[in-house]
């Protein structure tokens, strides 16, 4: 079954996050996330477990109603199947591995394109039909080059970062004093942080990896790589490994931490708030207690159409202008003749006033909102905002009260700004609030229209509330293709 939709039109489905339920069954990816179908006018369906990780049934067909009784025989066979379907080394012995590789001759040195491994001597003979190329230091320090990026659109999506933004990402981390990057999905960014390091002309800084694709397990210590799913907050290498993020996150001598996350941008937003959270929890107990209130610093790199979701889920975040670009993303890529804008956004704690963004990429400061803001993000004197989100200059709409998309009109109609070709006087309808998604409310009663922090999910999820149910952003009506990639594709294309 799909997660992010189902061919039902009148349904939507919603995520269940309990603190306290540690029945989840298991599939390859670690525990399965409870969901539940969501019919209009919030009518509950039936509950089920599937993948926290692949939303495509071909990734993982893992599947179970709440209420199935599995059979002890199935229950084995399923663990007998997740067991066979794991890495081919331990983490151990890629690291063994690693050091044999390492001392070996330069001709010595071969990478198997096809199973994407490292090859020590003995090994050449069982690849010798296969694409194998010789690998140099460099690149050794450079696996997210060397490694094929996984382009499962729905679950991996390995979008790395141009040299520029991930340059931009850890100048800027460095000059707000961290120390120490807790990557997680951001494999380039950990690899910037090492070269940086050998440079040896600034003062170190330590990184440790969190990521799905154990690949790069091959390259990185245990200290430096864990093998996690941060759809559910799973270590593949149990206690032991949590324990390296534990040690990771406690701040000795003063250096700071700070998470940068990248996800797949087809992603559930509230697990993935989920586990930061729990990330953060854990960083926090390790605080002295003049801390104890503040969450880890974290920049959470998604599209800028999630805004609503995410501060929904993180009311501390707060979205910047600055534009991440993608190498090998066909979409947001930085191209020489006809920049197509990225819509991927970084979402912060950290005071926007103190992340600078680069001047010479079109970016100024606004005095008055006090952020770094777009050239085209003009401060609009009525909303007292600088109110665009998709990098294009929006337009005031003094019926509306608010600034929308330069190619909308405001249709009588519909009593809102809209596209001029919009089904008329059906746009809000059923889809409920146009300003956040929402199918409880109609933007009028908002409570995100003017401000979008005075509310918590994070404060009912750790009370324990079992159930905290949520107005899903994710449209519900999602056929084929996931939600955020059409949106995503919709955005890049001008409207
Ligand atoms: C959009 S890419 C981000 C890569 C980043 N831009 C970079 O250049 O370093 C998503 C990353 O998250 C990882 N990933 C995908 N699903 C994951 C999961 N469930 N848990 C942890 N990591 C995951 C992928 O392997 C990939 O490294
Ligand atoms: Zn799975
Ligand atoms: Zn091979
Ligand atoms: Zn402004
Ligand atoms: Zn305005
Ligand atoms: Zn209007
Ligand atoms: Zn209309």
């Amino acid at each position: 079954m799909a997660i992010t939709g189902s061919n039902d039109d009148s349904f939507g489905i919603d995520v269940i996050i309990s603190e306290e339920d540690k029945t989840a069954p298991c599939c390859l990816h670690g525990p399965t996330l409870l969901f539940e179908k969501v019919g209009t006018g919030g009518k509950k369906g039936r509950r089920f477990y599937a993948c926290s990780a692949c939303r495509d049934r071909k990734d993982c067909n893992f599947f179970q109603w709440e209420d199935e009784k599995v059979s002890e025989a199935r229950l084995s066979a399923r663990q007998a199947q997740n067991q066979l379907r794991g890495p081919p080394f331990t983490h151990q012995e890629y690291c063994t591995r690693f050091k044999k590789f390492a001392s070996l001759p330069l001709d010595e040195k071969k990478f198997c394109q096809d199973c994407q491994i490292l090859l020590l001597p003995g090994e050449h003979e069982n690849h010798s039909t296969h694409r194998c190329t010789a690998v140099t230091a460099a690149q050794l320090r450079r696996p997210s080059m060397l490694l094929h990026p996984l382009d499962n659109k729905k679950s991996n999506a390995q979008y790395l970062f141009t040299d520029h933004s991930s340059h931009f990402l850890l100048n800027t981390l460095a000059a707000l004093g961290y120390r120490k990057v807790l990557c997680v999905g951001t494999p380039r960014l950990q690899e910037l942080v090492k070269l940086r390091n050998l440079e040896q002309k600034h003062k170190p800084m330590q990184s440790l990896l969190l990521d799905i694709d154990f690949r790069y397990a091959q390259f990185y210590s245990q200290d430096e790589f864990c093998h996690y799913n941060m759809f559910n907050h799973h270590f593949f290498g149990g206690e032991a490994s949590s324990s390296v993020l534990q040690a990771f996150l406690a701040e000795s001598d003063g250096e700071k931490v700070v998470m940068v996350a990248d996800p797949p941008f087809g992603g559930l937003v509230k697990p993935l708030a989920n586990s930061f959270s729990l990330i953060s929890q854990t960083w926090k107990k390790l605080q002295s207690s003049d801390h104890s209130n503040a969450d880890i610093p974290m920049m959470w790199i998604f599209p800028y159409f999630f805004e609503p979701r995410i501060l929904e889920c993180l009311p501390s975040l707060s979205m910047l202008d600055y534009q991440v670009d993608y190498d090998n993303h066909p979409l947001y890529k930085h191209g020489k003749t006809g920049r197509k804008q990225s819509p991927v956004r970084l979402f912060t704690n950290i005071s926007p006033r103190d992340v600078v963004l680069p001047k010479e990429e079109g970016y100024r400061f606004c005095s008055m909102c006090k952020r770094y803001v777009w050239s085209l993000n003009k401060h609009c004197d009525k909303c007292n905002i600088c109110p665009s989100k998709d990098g294009r200059e929006w337009k005031h709409c003094s019926t509306c009260e608010k600034c929308v998309k330069p190619s909308w009109k405001h249709c009588q109609a519909c009593g809102r700004c809209v596209l001029p070709d919009h089904p008329c006087g059906h746009s809000e309808g059923k889809e409920g609030c146009f300003n956040c998604g929402s199918l409880q409310h109609k933007h009028k009663s908002c409570p995100l229209k003017n401000s979008h922090k005075n509310r918590s999910y994070r404060s009912s999820a750790k009370s324990g509330n079992k159930n905290v149910s949520h107005p899903p952003l994710l449209k519900p009506k999602v056929k084929g293709k996931s939600g955020a990639a059409r949106r995503a594709k919709k955005a890049a294309l001008a409207q």
